[in-house]
């Protein structure tokens, strides 16, 4: 069953149609990676699902309701959450002061101090929740990131670029991370340029290209798809 549907999605900024008529529908419990190249329009597609940008057109149905025209808290309440591609996390504050601020949205004092605690258990970063955001090592700011993302309990998370800047090794702990998230229940939608960390996850593949939709399929079906090969990723590249 779908737990979000998108139907014929488009955001034009001026001249620019940046999402053009993008259908996609995610089952509950599936991880659907997103590729394309820079500038695409994978993040507006995130923006548009988040509630932050309104589509010119299209609907946008969640959990069997259409939320096209709510706001971003509203969508966040329904079970909506994301990471971002440039975390900013209050670096100033301890790991677990940042995630309670995303963990008190919705719920009482005692109840979003148990619900940080359990995002920072998921995330892996139990051990580190008195140190302070800014003094993090890259992969334990990612870890954050999704603890940050985790804490307002939601059924769908969109990660944007998660992986960047790992090395192989991070990325490998990472995916153990997302695997157990998604184990834990939580639909995922992945926008990474790390094809191979997403491979790795996926069960889907969508590949957007100057604001279409130009495949969805199976991962490998999509990476072997000629046009995916010419559009995006050249002709010379061998996954
Ligand atoms: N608020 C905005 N106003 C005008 N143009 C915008 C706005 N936001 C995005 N764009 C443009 O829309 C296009 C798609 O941007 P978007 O960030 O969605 O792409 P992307 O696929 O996520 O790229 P990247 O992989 O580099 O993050 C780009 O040309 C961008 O400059």
């Amino acid at each position: 069953m779908s737990i979000l549907v998108l139907d014929q999605l488009s955001k034009r900024y001026g001249a620019l149609l940046v999402t053009d008529g993008i259908s996609l529908s995610v089952d509950r419990g599936e991880i659907v990676g997103i590729l394309g190249p820079n500038g695409a329009g994978k993040t507006t597609l995130f923006n548009l699902i988040a509630g932050t940008v309104k589509p010119n057109s299209g609907t946008i149905t969640f959990d069997g309701r259409d939320i096209t025209r709510e706001g971003a808290a509203v969508r966040c309440r329904a079970g909506i959450s994301r990471s971002f591609q440039v975390p900013q996390p209050f670096t100033g504050m301890t790991v677990f002061e940042n995630v309670l601020v995303g963990a008190t949205f919705g719920r009482d004092r005692a109840g979003a101090s148990d619900f940080a605690m359990r995002a920072l258990e998921l995330s892996g970063l139990t051990r580190k929740a008195n140190q302070l955001a800014g003094s993090l090592p890259l992969l334990d700011r990612k870890r954050l990131e999704l603890a940050r993302a985790l804490a307002t309990d939601p059924s769908l998370l969109l990660l944007d670029e998660i992986a960047g800047g790992l090395t192989d090794s991070e990325c490998h702990e990472l995916l153990e991370v997302l695997r157990e998230v998604n184990a834990a229940g939580v639909t995922m939608v992945w926008i990474e340029h790390v094809v191979h960390a997403l491979l790795s996850v996926a069960q889907r593949l969508v590949v957007v290209d100057f604001g279409r939709k130009i495949a969805d399929g199976v991962p490998d079906a999509v990476m072997a798809s000629r046009e995916v090969k010419s559009v995006y990723l050249g002709d010379d590249v061998h996954v």
